[in-house]
């Protein structure tokens, strides 16, 4: 009897059970249990070595680390497909994975709804200056002190990548009356822009009352925005970012805000993770989260349902959903393992 392919899951399946169930029929799953980046080089030397698909999870960095050239370069010749359960996949050296001739999948489209709904909320409280009246009624001063916020209606929203979230943010803003101009690194057909206006970087920065971050993090984007660019803003900016934290220098973005130029941050994401600033953790003006734009039971379980069905698909030999773009540049039609 032949033995199923086996699926190395960097961290265990939390919500989409049925599909781990169902999963089994055509693979060999198993959870990782080496406990350090040290500890599994030397696993998939021995118990993980023919191992043909790892599945992960942002949080699996946490043991193993980034899946970056090094980590890359000690997978055994039978890994083909790293199946990554979420959008950003700036954890994943995509072109080092190619040269090893590993497919990497992402999960665009599951995270849409809630990182988009999340910015919403961070982009509204920011602006309404909700963060300090948190403190201020629990220490039993009610609103005593707190500061105005703004009304969002006729103010500019600069959405600064117009991706999938970008775009779910914009249909979000439309009610609230913000007039939304974006920039890309091309403008979209206008269908997709949905009436929001396409513009330079320079005038996105220049006139909008509230910037919101949505490109992926990449050695171009690392610090996109930084003291430069935040010099650009108008005083009084509110800066939004779901994204990846390095996307803004945390440290310059910190003392802007404690400068007042920037008026209120709403921030997911973070530069070095789970690390935060001082000063932002200091300045109530920063209403602050912990990374948990897809922390919903529903949005996990489309993600992990996701990730596991290319892994099915590669065991299969079937057609992959979601290879990450910058493979699928080079090679159409990518299958599974047969
Ligand atoms: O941060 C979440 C994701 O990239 O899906």
């Amino acid at each position: 009897m032949t033995s199923l392919p086996r699926i190395l899951f960097f961290n265990p399946v939390r919500h989409a059970h049925q599909a781990y169930e169902a999963l089994q029929s055509v693979a060999a799953c198993e959870v990782v249990t080496s406990a350090s980046r040290a500890e599994f080089f030397s696993d998939i030397r021995g118990k993980y070595n023919d191992v043909q698909v790892i599945y992960r999870t942002s949080a699996s960095g946490a043991v193993a680390g980034n899946f970056d050239e090094e980590f890359i370069s000690h997978l055994p010749p039978s890994l083909k497909y790293i199946c990554h359960n979420g959008a950003g996949y700036d954890q994943i050296d995509v072109h080092a994975a190619a040269a090893r001739g590993i497919s990497v999948t992402y999960a665009p489209d599951p995270v849409t709804a809630a990182t988009a709904d999340l910015t919403l909320f961070l982009l509204l409280g920011a602006l309404r200056q909700l963060n300090p009246s948190f403190s201020k009624l629990r220490s039993g001063q009610f609103k005593k002190g707190v500061a105005f916020g703004h009304d969002p209606q006729g103010k500019t929203l600069g959405i600064l990548g117009m991706g999938r979230i970008g775009r779910a943010v914009k249909a979000r803003a439309d009610p609230f009356g913000l007039k939304t101009v974006y920039h890309n690194r091309n403008p979209l057909p206008n269908d997709l822009g949905a009436g929001a206006s396409y513009v330079s970087f320079d005038q996105l920065l220049a006139e909008s009352d509230i910037i919101s971050v949505h490109v992926p993090l990449s050695a171009k984007t690392k610090h996109l925005i930084g003291a430069k660019e935040i010099a650009k803003m108008k005083p009084g900016v509110v800066l939004v970012n779901t994204a990846r934290g390095a996307i803004i220098d945390e440290a310059a973005m910190a003392v802007a805000l404690d400068e007042g130029r920037i008026a209120a941050v709403g921030l997911d994401v973070y530069e070095q993770e789970p690390f935060i600033d001082e000063r932002l953790m200091k300045n109530e003006r920063a209403l602050l989260v912990p990374h948990l734009g897809t922390h919903t039971t529903e949005t996990l379980a489309k993600m992990e349902a996701h990730a596991m069905e290319n892994a099915k698909r590669a065991v299969l030999g079937q057609d992959l959903l979601t290879v990450v773009p910058e493979q699928l540049a080079r090679s159409n039609g990518v299958t599974g393992v047969h």
